[in-house]
């Protein structure tokens, strides 16, 4: 059966996966996005509702909202979208850093959660009910020198996922993704790629596949909720 599935980030490596997989699999995908990529014309010509959302905008969530509302078997709600802001960011105040990272992954997912979560308990299928996923981080647990901001509002979306977990059982489960080194960027030079792939006893990038995989099995989970699943190649190890 065809399922809604609203996903934040579309425009790029995870959430474009994402996005695509769940295509591929019939549904239809409620995407955000930022930037205007060329991807995001590729998503609607596949059948994609794409909206523009700026998640540091009030108005703009609330039309996203909106529009969510208006769509049959919403069942799941991906919270992919960040930015990963180092503390030194240029031009930017750490207040302003703080603010950005809190919004982008702690205040919007709250926002969102809160006024979608009639709508996923009325929507829930009779398979696993409905899903939130909030796209945390391993350093939620360890911490970062150099994205302490970001790192702090990546251990706070973990715990609205406690919260929400709570709150929305039994209709909806609510889980964390916290992964380490899925994909490299663009602009990783190969020293980054050395030292990044060495913190972990399994030096390799997970790849797309783990993530969509993952995610696809808490969509259908019926019985895992509130929980944490790393995707980091045994760091904590090393
Ligand atoms: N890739 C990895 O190795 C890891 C990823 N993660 C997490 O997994 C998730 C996906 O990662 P990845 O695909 O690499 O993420 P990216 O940083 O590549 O993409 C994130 C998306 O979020 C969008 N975004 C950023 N800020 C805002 C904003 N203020 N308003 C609206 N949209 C915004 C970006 O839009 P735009 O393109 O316009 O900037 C982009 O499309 C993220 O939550 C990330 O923190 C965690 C650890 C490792
Ligand atoms: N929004 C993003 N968050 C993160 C990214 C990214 O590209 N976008 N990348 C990482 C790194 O892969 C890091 O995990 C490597 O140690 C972290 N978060």
């Amino acid at each position: 059966m065809s399922r809604t599935i609203l996903i934040t980030g579309v425009g790029k490596r995870i959430g474009f996966a994402l996005a695509s997989y769940f295509l591929e699999q019939g549904h239809k995908v409620l995407g955000t996005y930022r930037t205007h990529y060329p991807s995001i014309e590729q998503l609607a010509q596949r059948g994609a509702t794409l909206i523009q959302c700026e998640l540091t905008d009030d108005n703009a969530i609330a039309a996203l909202i909106k529009q969510a509302q208006t769509m049959d078997n919403l069942d799941t709600i991906i919270h992919n979208a960040s930015d990963w802001l180092p503390d030194n960011a240029h031009n930017m105040s750490p207040s302003q850093i703080m603010q950005q990272m809190m919004q982008v992954h702690v205040g919007a997912p709250y926002q969102i959660n809160l006024a979608l979560a009639a709508k996923l308990k009325q929507d829930a299928n009779d398979i696993g009910g409905s899903s939130i996923i909030h796209f945390t981080d391993y350093v939620a647990e360890k911490g970062s020198k150099k994205h302490m901001a970001y790192a702090a509002s990546k251990a706070a979306l973990h715990n609205l996922t406690l919260s929400f977990a709570s709150l929305l059982a039994p209709q909806v489960t609510v889980n964390s993704i916290a992964p380490a080194m899925i994909l490299f960027n663009e602009h990783d030079d190969d020293a980054y790629k050395v030292n990044a792939l060495a913190k972990a006893i399994l030096p390799k990038e997970a790849g797309l596949e783990e993530i969509v995989q993952l995610v696809e099995y808490l969509r259908n989970s019926q019985y895992v909720t509130g929980r944490s699943y790393a995707v980091d190649g045994g760091r904590h190890l090393r």
